[in-house]
């Protein structure tokens, strides 16, 4: 019954995609689970991978595994062995290459944060986002007060208690993320842009608070500290800000909209025009206005980036100027964000590299921001 395949995935985090050829036998589709080595983004490792291909069900809200839909395998212990010798390559977006510049250390907990914070946006927004309840989140809940405690679950976690370890975390933004996943659950609307934000801060707000006290503060800053967390708490929401503006289409299409209901009606707008996809003078008006918001939250950033310990900053200035990007490309776009997914190349993407590196780069001025 089982066979011994041999491929190569596509990057992903942790989740390999068994190439269309193969789909006659097998999709086999491996969710972070403890047999895979905990490797950095963008490093490839050979590891041997059981898959069990009997596994069809795990219990509810068991996250130590993953459900799986019939013709799908599950990685597990149990030995069954269906692939072998696969090459795993763990990438992390495009912010990866720019942490280089970081001790290893450091570059090892950001990933080991990120791996985190992906595995808990799956839980809402990934392949079981269909088992998801009330029970899986408490779950999710207690398995992160265990990391913080150095009880890890599997070898991700286990990468997340080494930080916790190794950094000064705070437990607060990692629980307030899942509360924003609580949130996604239960609500798809918001009345108001304040409702909005808090959403925006639970969900990415909280990313660059977990962020700052792995990549550290320049100790020749000046400013305070306090100053440097709101600013890496705006670079969150300006981020979470233009996802959304880039995914309104994608995000109509599951029911939900993810903009303020007061100022569409400001501009005579509502629901029922996200749900038309038609791209009317109002839509324009209305878009240029949350453009102007989103990059305000850039703008209040900057000056955190700039603080922060030198090495640190490359990939900061990274994903700043990659998100002020994708609101160029939906102006370029017309506006058209329900129809058209904004969208950045490649060689855009690349470019922005060195250009993050001089922004990156050491200031005399610094302790008189
Ligand atoms: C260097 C750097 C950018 C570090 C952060 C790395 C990190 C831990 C990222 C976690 C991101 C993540 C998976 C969050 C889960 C919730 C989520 C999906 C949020 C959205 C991210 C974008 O993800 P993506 O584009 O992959 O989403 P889609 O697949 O397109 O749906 C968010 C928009 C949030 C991203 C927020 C940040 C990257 C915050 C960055 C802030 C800092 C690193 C602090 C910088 C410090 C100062 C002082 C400015």
């Amino acid at each position: 019954m089982f066979r011994t395949l041999s491929f190569t995935s596509k990057p992903c985090i942790g989740r390999l995609h068994v190439p269309e050829s193969m789909l006659t036998t097998v999709r086999a589709q491996v969710v972070a689970a403890p047999k895979i080595p905990v490797a950095f983004p963008g490093s490839t490792k050979q590891c041997i991978l059981d898959i069990d291909l009997g596994v069809h069900e795990v219990a509810k809200g068991n996250l130590g595994q993953t459900t799986c839909p019939p013709r799908q395998a599950t990685l597990g212990n149990r030995g069954s062995i269906l692939c072998s010798s696969v090459t795993l390559t763990i990438s992390a977006g495009s912010f990866a290459p720019s942490t280089l510049l970081m001790t290893k250390e450091r570059q090892k907990a950001i990933w080991a944060i990120y791996v985190w914070c992906r595995r808990t946006d799956e839980l809402v927004d990934g392949p079981n986002a269909g088992y998801m309840s009330s029970a899986v989140l408490e779950r999710w809940e207690d398995r992160l007060e265990d990391i913080f405690e150095g009880r890890p679950y599997d070898m991700l976690d286990a990468a997340l208690s080494d930080t916790v370890f190794n950094f000064p975390l705070d437990i607060k933004p990692f629980r307030d993320m899942i509360e924003g996943m609580r949130m996604d659950t239960r609500k798809s609307r918001y009345k108001s842009f304040q409702e909005l934000y808090l959403y925006c801060y639970y969900v990415a707000g909280t990313v660059g608070l977990m962020s700052v006290p792995v990549m550290g503060i320049a100790p020749e800053s000046s400013v305070s500290a306090h100053t440097i967390y709101n600013a890496a708490l705006y670079l969150g929401i300006g981020n979470q800000l233009t996802n959304i503006l880039r995914d309104v289409g994608e995000d109509a299409s599951r029911g939900r909209v993810y903009l303020p209901q007061d100022e569409l009606a400001q501009f005579g707008l509502s629901d029922k025009d996200v749900f038309s996809r038609k791209v009317t003078d109002a839509w324009r008006d209305f878009m240029k206005e949350q453009i102007i918001r989103a990059r305000f939250f850039f703008n209040l950033a900057e000056e955190g980036a700039s603080q922060l310990d030198k090495d640190s900053r490359w990939p900061v200035w990274s994903s700043l100027i990659l998100y002020r990007k994708i609101l160029d490309a939906i102006e370029e776009n017309g506006y058209d964000n329900l129809t058209k997914r904004a969208y950045v190349g490649r060689t855009k993407k690349l470019l922005t590299l060195p250009l993050a590196y001089s922004r990156a780069l050491p200031r005399p001025d610094l302790s008189h921001h």
